[in-house]
């Protein structure tokens, strides 16, 4: 398949930032896998950064649209993500989104208001989540069943990585909920491309 420009881009950083790791990796789910990405090396430095954002906020531009009030990152890789992709909106499009973020560890000083979640969280927001990658999906319906209770309205993700291996029972529920899961590139444009690089 033919990659967009956006695509290109991305997949040629994340191979020079060296963001793409291949070894044993126990990921969050528990499962072992033998090669990760860690976008963290990919947002490094300032040209890093600005890279991503461009990355993801051409990924909504060209495939999701406006169309969501609120763009939540999860704590803790997705924080700079949501923070960088909001500013991109504001100055390509002068579009003003509200973004925010949750805490691993619960605040227990200071103003409670914020002891789990972080930012222009307001109910009846939909959502927009920004992660950067998809593994079993379970991080992403935990957060969207917790940003529910609080009145908001699950409309989309987008991960940079999808490293297709989502359970079924969390792909039943984004299908159920009717949230678009989307992803700028899927593990096999990644590892192809690594793989030629290599030879
Ligand atoms: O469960 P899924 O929805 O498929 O996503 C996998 C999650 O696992 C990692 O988070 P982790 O909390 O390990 O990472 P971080 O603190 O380094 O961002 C990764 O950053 C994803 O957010
Ligand atoms: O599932 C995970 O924990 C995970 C996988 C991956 O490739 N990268 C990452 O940061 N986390």
């Amino acid at each position: 398949m033919v990659m967009r420009a956006f695509e290109k881009i991305f997949l040629d950083h994340l191979l020079a930032s060296g963001a793409l790791k291949f070894g044993r990796f126990r990921l969050k789910s528990g499962r072992v896998s033998s090669y990760f990405i860690n976008l963290g090396a990919a947002m490094a430095t300032g040209k890093g950064a600005s890279l991503i954002a461009e990355a993801y906020t051409s990924k909504i531009l060209a495939d999701l649209g406006l169309s969501f009030d609120y763009i939540h990152g999860p704590a803790y890789k997705g924080i700079p993500i949501a923070a960088l992709v909001s500013a991109r909106l504001y100055e390509l499009e002068g579009v003003d989104k509200r973004w925010g973020y949750d805490r691993k560890e619960m605040k227990d000083h200071g103003d409670r208001v914020d002891e789990w979640f972080v930012g222009g969280i307001n109910r009846g927001d939909r959502v927009l989540m920004l992660d950067d990658v998809l593994s079993d999906g379970g991080t992403k319906v935990e957060l969207f069943r917790r940003l529910i209770e609080l009145g908001l309205e699950p409309v989309a993700v987008i991960v940079g990585v999808d490293r297709r291996e989502i359970k079924d029972e969390n792909r039943k529920w984004f299908d159920e909920m009717g949230v678009r899961v989307l992803s700028i590139l899927s593990v096999e444009d990644l590892l192809e491309h690594a793989k030629s690089e290599k030879a």
